[in-house]
């Protein structure tokens, strides 16, 4: 049994904490913030993600996965440290590191016998040779530790999905020395391993959200030029997906994407190509498409409602994508601050979370959130939003707009219904 410290108790930490201990490890995952590890030594799980109560709960009760705020004392008793705290992004598009810097102090001020410090946070192309050398420029000798890059993969909402079958697992290494660990360590892993540079593996993690963002901005333009062909986009989807070489994947329109890893991964892999004089022009067009994708579906508003001022919008849906608590980059968050500069009265419902924004109104049930609603707009799709009582829904609106921003219902059932559908690359 491998023993670990992971250092963040966040989406990443935890699913990690879990997953590992589940593969047979015993983890400790420690966390700054007092107040997450004291829910967790209660039982309680801070974020939303499916699974991951039960998951943790079975494995605290096995006794391999122990929560602390202790972090010095966890580094000094596990040789295996695996750091996943937040690298958010700073306001000129680059990666904050200032929590990366605080732990790699933190280790290099406790080491005492031979450590592996595994970085699976994201961070820029350069970062895992910094610490590496960090580690020399304190007098510590090469013998003493290996510094890995183990990217992760996961999707929030898919977490668990993801980290028990994952298309890949990903170690950058400066050295041969600490594989036979990590292999072990991921035994119940059973996905092609790929070893890399330390530098390679943190490139694989950023071309890999830069593909995927690309795909979904490639998307998004196709549907506008459909919408301009009156061309059903959701065929022409079917029709590139089915080609093997594309993939039916990440071809979703709408209102773009949004949340913690997509957005500020691009621009903090812009902000290191810039850095080396490298032009990214591909990268630029991404982020043009997506920042453009709420004044789209808005124009799209305007059509039958020219004015929003005073009328009263119902937005389903408040978090970056459906099956998850997480607000962060939302584009649902962006939409509705537009709405509300353009004098609109807007309420919202969310199946887990409840908006504390202000000039909002956030409902616990989503039909009584659309009473008298001019419109309705489907922020993200989760499958309760599809699956709607479009009577009901036709029954309580005062003017029957559904603005379909994630291209998730059927607008035939919409309009039998004698509601109004709009979209974009919507025939
Ligand atoms: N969220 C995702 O889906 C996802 C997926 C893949 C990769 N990532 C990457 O993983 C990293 C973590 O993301 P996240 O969403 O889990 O972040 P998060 O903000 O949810 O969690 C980070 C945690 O680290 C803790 N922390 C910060 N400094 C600490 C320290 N010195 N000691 C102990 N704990 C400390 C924070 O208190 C916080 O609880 C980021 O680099 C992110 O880009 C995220
Ligand atoms: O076809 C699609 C797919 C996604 N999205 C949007 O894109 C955003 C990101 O979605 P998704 O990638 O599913 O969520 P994340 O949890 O942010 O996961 C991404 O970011 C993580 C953090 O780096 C990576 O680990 C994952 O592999 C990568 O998919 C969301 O706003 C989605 O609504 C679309 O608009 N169209």
């Amino acid at each position: 049994m491998i023993k670990i410290c992971v250092v963040g108790a966040g989406y990443v930490g935890l699913t990690t904490s879990a997953a590992l201990a589940e593969f047979g490890n015993e983890v400790q995952c420690v966390d700054i913030e007092q107040s997450k590890i004291n829910m967790l030594n209660q039982g309680l799980i801070p974020i939303y993600e499916p699974g991951l109560g039960e998951l943790i709960q079975k494995n605290v009760q096995q006794g391999k996965l122990h929560f602390s705020f202790d972090v010095k004392d966890s580094i000094k008793n596990n040789s295996i440290i695996l750091i996943a705290v937040g690298t958010p992004p700073k306001e000129d598009g680059s990666s904050d590191l200032s929590y990366i810097n605080n732990i790699v102090d933190t280790i290099v001020s406790t080491i005492q016998d031979y450590k592996i410090v595994i970085t699976k946070s994201t961070v820029p192309p350069g970062t895992n040779e910094w610490i590496h050398q960090i580690f020399l420029d304190m007098g510590i000798d090469e013998t003493m530790f290996d510094i890995v890059s183990n990217p992760e993969f996961l999707r929030e909402g898919m977490a668990l999905w993801d980290i028990f079958h994952p298309n890949k697992i990903v170690f950058g290494t400066k050295t041969n020395r600490p594989i036979k660990v990590l292999k072990k360590l991921y035994e119940g892993g059973r996905a092609p391993l790929i070893f890399t540079s330390l530098t390679g593996a943190e490139m694989i993690k950023y071309a890999s959200n830069a593909f995927l963002a690309t795909k979904i901005s490639f998307a998004n333009e196709i549907a506008r030029i459909c919408d301009a062909y009156n061309v059903e986009y959701l065929d022409v989807a079917k029709g590139l997906g089915t080609d093997s070489r594309i993939g039916r994947h990440f071809l979703n329109a709408g209102l773009g994407f949004g949340g913690s890893c997509l957005p500020k991964d691009l621009s903090s892999l812009k902000h290191s190509a810039l850095r080396k004089n490298v032009d990214t022009k591909l990268l630029d067009a991404v982020l043009e498409v997506n920042d453009s994708q709420i004044e789209l579906y808005l124009k799209k508003l305007n059509t039958l409602l020219p004015d929003l001022a005073g009328k009263k919008i119902t937005v389903w849906g408040v978090t970056f994508k459906p099956n998850t608590d997480d607000l962060r980059f939302s584009p649902s968050i962006a939409l509705i601050n537009e709405l509300i500069n353009k004098g609109a009265r807007v309420h919202t419902y969310d199946p887990i979370v409840q908006l504390q924004l202000p000039s909002t109104c956030s409902h616990t049930d989503q039909y009584e959130s659309i009473s008298n609603s001019d419109a309705l707009i489907i922020a993200t799709e989760w499958e309760q939003f599809c699956d709607s009582n479009w009577a009901d829904v036709k029954s309580r609106m005062s003017r029957s707009i559904i603005l379909d921003a994630r291209n998730c219902l059927d607008g035939e059932t919409i309009r039998k219904n004698g509601l109004v559908y709009l979209g974009v690359g919507k025939q």
